[in-house]
């Protein structure tokens, strides 16, 4: 299939199907490449090999998933129960979607989300955005189409936890939590951020290209300190949006690359929630720096500046220029 051309209407109807969360190919390159782009360089060599005898990626294959990073989750998953069925749960960075096809499978009768800066064809099931997380247009528009409608049901005479008409103790309790959340529109239950590292299609069109652009786009440097720069500037974002979308008692999974900043992070992350574990998953690669944050169960009523510096509102900034 030829590339589209992209005319006002066309730019107009894409506008258009990210809100109807429809795939959006326009953007995949043609399949047919020039010769010379068959070449490929010493580390795409290495990391097809890596692939092909790697454990984790052949289950995937097998089990119909989208990556092998779906094992990561799944044993964050086995160890911190963070999914329970009919959950709201944001997928940043979902890419190809393995995380996100777990999330579903967990959650299910609830709804996920996903965003990702690179296009990405949904995982049954997901609804999926592309644009820059980064973006405060971008992240308006996520905000937006989570809180649409999230709440129907809850304030007068509401019952989303099912309880009936118990009044008093815990329940009591536990309805104003969620009244509150519903006044400050935190309608989210469980924030999920794997973005930056390279990921491993299994399968599709992307796969097939001799470009590989997913892994030129995301492939990590290999410097560590820019690695854990830029890692640290994405897990803060997802931080100050997690502050703002989840409820009470909602779970937060953040992927960083190791290095001095994540102390910072963690403090943070302590004071929003519960419990804070440090994880290396098993199916996540000894030789790289990555690690994951899990932080369970956000307290209700921790004000944004002990979490967050005013100048980390990246979301914000659009609107104020
Ligand atoms: C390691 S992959 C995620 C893999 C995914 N968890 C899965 O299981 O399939 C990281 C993803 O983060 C995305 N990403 C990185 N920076 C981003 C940003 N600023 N906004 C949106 N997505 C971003 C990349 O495009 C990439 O697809």
């Amino acid at each position: 299939m030829p590339p589209a051309r992209l005319t006002p209407r066309l730019l107009r109807a894409l506008a258009a199907s990210h809100l109807l969360n429809r795939p959006l190919t326009f953007c995949a390159p043609p399949l047919t490449l020039p010769r010379l782009a068959l070449r490929s360089s010493s580390s795409s060599t290495r990391w097809r090999t890596r692939q092909s005898s790697d454990t984790y990626t052949r289950a995937a294959r097998t089990q119909g998933l989208k990556s092998r990073a779906a094992f990561k989750l799944l044993q964050l998953d086995a160890k911190h129960a963070l999914f329970a069925p009919g959950q709201t749960v944001v997928d940043l960075g979902f890419a190809p979607g393995s995380w996100s096809q777990v999330a579903a499978e967990k959650a299910r009768g609830g709804r996920v989300v996903g965003i990702d800066v690179i296009p990405a064809q949904p995982p049954a099931g997901v609804s999926t955005l592309q644009g820059n997380f980064l973006s405060g247009e971008v992240q308006e528009m996520m905000r937006g189409f989570l809180r649409e409608g999230a709440w129907a049901g809850v304030g007068e005479g509401g019952d989303k936890d099912g309880e009936g008409g118990k009044v008093g103790g815990k329940t009591k309790g536990r309805k104003d939590e969620r009244r509150r959340d519903a006044e400050m529109g935190r309608v989210v239950d469980v924030v999920l951020s794997d973005m930056s590292a390279p990921w491993e299609p299994q399968s599709g069109r992307w796969l097939r290209s001799v470009a590989e652009p997913y892994r030129r786009m995301m492939n990590t440097s290999g410097i560590g300190v820019r690695d854990h720069a830029g890692s640290m500037d994405l897990a803060t974002a997802a931080l100050a949006f997690a502050f703002d979308m989840l409820r009470a008692g909602g779970h937060f999974v953040v992927k960083f690359y190791q290095g001095a900043e994540d102390k910072v992070l963690e403090r943070r992350l302590r004071v929003l929630f519960e419990k804070v574990y440090r994880e290396k998953p098993e199916s996540s690669r000894s030789e790289s720096k990555e690690a994951f944050f899990v932080a369970l169960r956000r307290s209700p009523d921790v004000p944004r500046k002990d979490v967050l510096d005013e100048e980390e509102d990246v979301w914000k900034e659009d609107e104020d220029e």
